[in-house]
């Protein structure tokens, strides 16, 4: 069986006049954090919608599970989780009764509720109806719902927005946990931090189209400024950049007795991002 999970090559999509989505191509292997980063706007949303067949594209050609998505089955679609954030939770329902219920759409036995309500921290809330429920609980129960049949390729429209960091690191460390058990994500985020812990990959989106995929590290290589920060006695802070003059300009205000630190700016996603789309998030 092919390794490739997920592909896109040239799909284009407009709504009305506008393009939405131009050109665009990538696949995702078996097993794979692949993320999907964009300022708002981008497309990121309306790829996953095409992705999961709430859209069909213009033109291009998709494939999900190893087949054209048009010959998708039913079956391939027990494969698949999805959270998104029109995932939809009974307002009148418990989180736990919501899970049961999900569980039994999917035709199999609600006896992972308990354990996927541990691990989201909802233990002690299992019994709370979602109408009562804060954006972060009824986010971490909409991810309860999107895993209870234990997909292979889970697709996860911002799953971290509106939690708090310790939900956060806790759906963090699940995510790893799927990957090491093989299951393939695709994932949409705004938080760099997130990429860069979760993915394997990530794509750049800006306008409906890819303007850079590669590993967090590679990208990082690539289009990250490099600069050293020194704080000075009577100067200030200088900025400096990597080259052979700063460090002739670095020498002299060590022989000057200038320097109160120097610190190397790592480089960081959220750099190569606004360098990429010349937005902020
Ligand atoms: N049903 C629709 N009809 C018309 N335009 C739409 C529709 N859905 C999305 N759009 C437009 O398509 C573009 C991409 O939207 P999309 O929701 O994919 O962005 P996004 O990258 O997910 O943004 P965000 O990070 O804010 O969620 C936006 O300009 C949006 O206004």
């Amino acid at each position: 069986m092919s390794s490739t999970v997920l592909s896109m090559e040239a799909v284009d999509l407009s709504f009305g006049p506008k393009r939405v989505l131009d050109g665009l191509t990538f696949s995702v292997p078996r097993g794979e954090a692949f993320g999907f980063l964009g300022p708002s706007g981008a497309g990121k949303t309306t790829t996953i919608k095409l992705l999961t067949r709430q859209l069909t594209r213009d033109s291009g050609r998709i494939s999900l599970l190893g087949r054209p998505i048009e010959n998708a089955t039913a079956a391939d679609y027990e494969r698949i989780g999805i959270l998104s954030d029109t995932s939809a939770l009974y307002d009148r329902m418990s989180i736990a009764d919501n899970l049961a219920l999900y569980a039994r759409l999917r035709g199999i036995s609600r006896g992972r509720v308990p354990y996927l309500l541990e691990r989201l921290g909802l233990a002690k809330d299992a019994k709370t109806l979602i109408k009562n429920c804060s954006k972060g609980m009824r986010q971490r129960a909409a991810l309860g719902a999107a895993l209870v049949h234990q997909p292979e390729l889970l697709f996860l429209d911002e799953p971290t927005s509106g939690l708090d960091p310790a939900a956060r690191a806790e759906v963090h460390k699940m995510l790893a946990e799927l990957r090491q058990r093989g299951t393939t994500v695709f994932l949409t985020t705004h938080d760099m931090a997130e990429a860069e812990t979760v993915c394997q990959r990530v794509a750049i989106i800006n306008d409906g189209a890819i303007v850079a995929c590669d590993q967090p590290e590679e990208l990082k290589l690539r289009y990250a400024r490099n600069r050293l920060t020194v704080r000075t006695r009577t100067r200030g802070r200088l900025e400096l950049s990597k080259s052979r003059e700063s460090a002739q300009q670095l020498e002299q205000l060590f022989a000057e007795n200038e320097v109160l630190s120097v610190h190397s700016d790592e480089p960081n996603l959220e750099e190569v991002f606004l360098e990429l789309t010349g937005r902020e998030f």
